[in-house]
């Protein structure tokens, strides 16, 4: 079974834009549960942009199924983490600035700080994904760090689907196949939406979940939450 974790940053974009309280993004995470999300995502980036720090606190004691924290993990990062204790904790390298996430961890590169990063994780007992890209050989060293899963970065997957959706799924395919092979369990994110998701679950039958925002959102605008999320959750159906 492939979870569907919604990520609500953008309920908070929009909440913040007005500065009061509406759309309330508790309200929200409990709906997305009602309406059958098996997870709540959110990304609190260090401006604050969307998710706050008060949401977070806020959020932790009333997500009843998997809560999802992302983000890069500096220290700050790090406390949010130890101190609401979500069942798992996404590693994204984003710098500071960033529109939005673009790129999977090197894993070569920063593995020492990454496994340091994963240990402390792992004492809090939070699961941990590593956001990624396609490279071989980042998914095998992303095995030697500890991590329990890895995220993949679908961006390029979604940008070339309607180009050639073979073609743009096959680095996912074999990216896939090689984190199951070295005993990785297997996220994806990033511009999944209801164009591409359904080709994505028939390719990697075997996702363990997928986190989805912006495009889930949008749909929500024209749709209604409720029918979105079951419009998703259908797309994931294994019958
Ligand atoms: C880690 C990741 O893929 C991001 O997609 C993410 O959480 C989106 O962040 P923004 O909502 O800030 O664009
Ligand atoms: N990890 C990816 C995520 O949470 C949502 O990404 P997007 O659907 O907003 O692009």
């Amino acid at each position: 079974m492939t979870s569907l974790s919604v990520n609500i940053n953008k309920i908070a974009t929009l909440r913040n834009a007005r500065g009061g309280e509406n759309p309330n993004v508790v309200n929200v995470a409990k709906d997305c549960e009602r309406f059958g999300a098996q997870g709540i995502t959110i990304h609190p980036r260090p401006d604050e942009r969307h998710i706050t720090t008060k949401d977070v606190y806020d959020l932790a004691p009333i997500v009843t199924t998997e809560f999802n924290i992302e983000g890069y993990p500096d220290e700050r990062f790090l406390e949010l983490v130890k101190n609401n204790n979500p069942a798992q904790a996404t590693l994204v390298p984003d710098p500071p600035g960033v529109l939005t996430s673009n790129a999977g961890w090197d894993t070569v590169k920063h593995q020492d700080f990454l496994k340091d990063v994963i240990s402390q994780l792992k004492n809090m007992g939070v699961r941990t994904s590593i956001f990624t890209g396609t490279d071989l050989k980042h998914i095998e060293a992303a095995a030697k760090l500890g991590t329990d899963r890895i995220e993949l970065y679908t961006e390029p997957y979604a940008a070339n689907y309607a180009k050639d959706r073979e073609k743009a799924v096959e680095p996912f395919v074999l990216a896939a196949k090689k984190a199951q092979e070295v005993g990785l369990g297997i996220n994806a994110g990033h511009d999944l939406s209801l164009e591409n998701l359904k080709f994505l679950k028939e390719k990697i039958p075997f996702l363990d979940e997928v986190s989805i925002g912006h495009a889930l959102i949008c749909d929500a605008l024209y749709f209604g939450l409720e029918n979105t999320i079951q419009l998703y959750l259908r797309e994931l159906r294994e019958d």
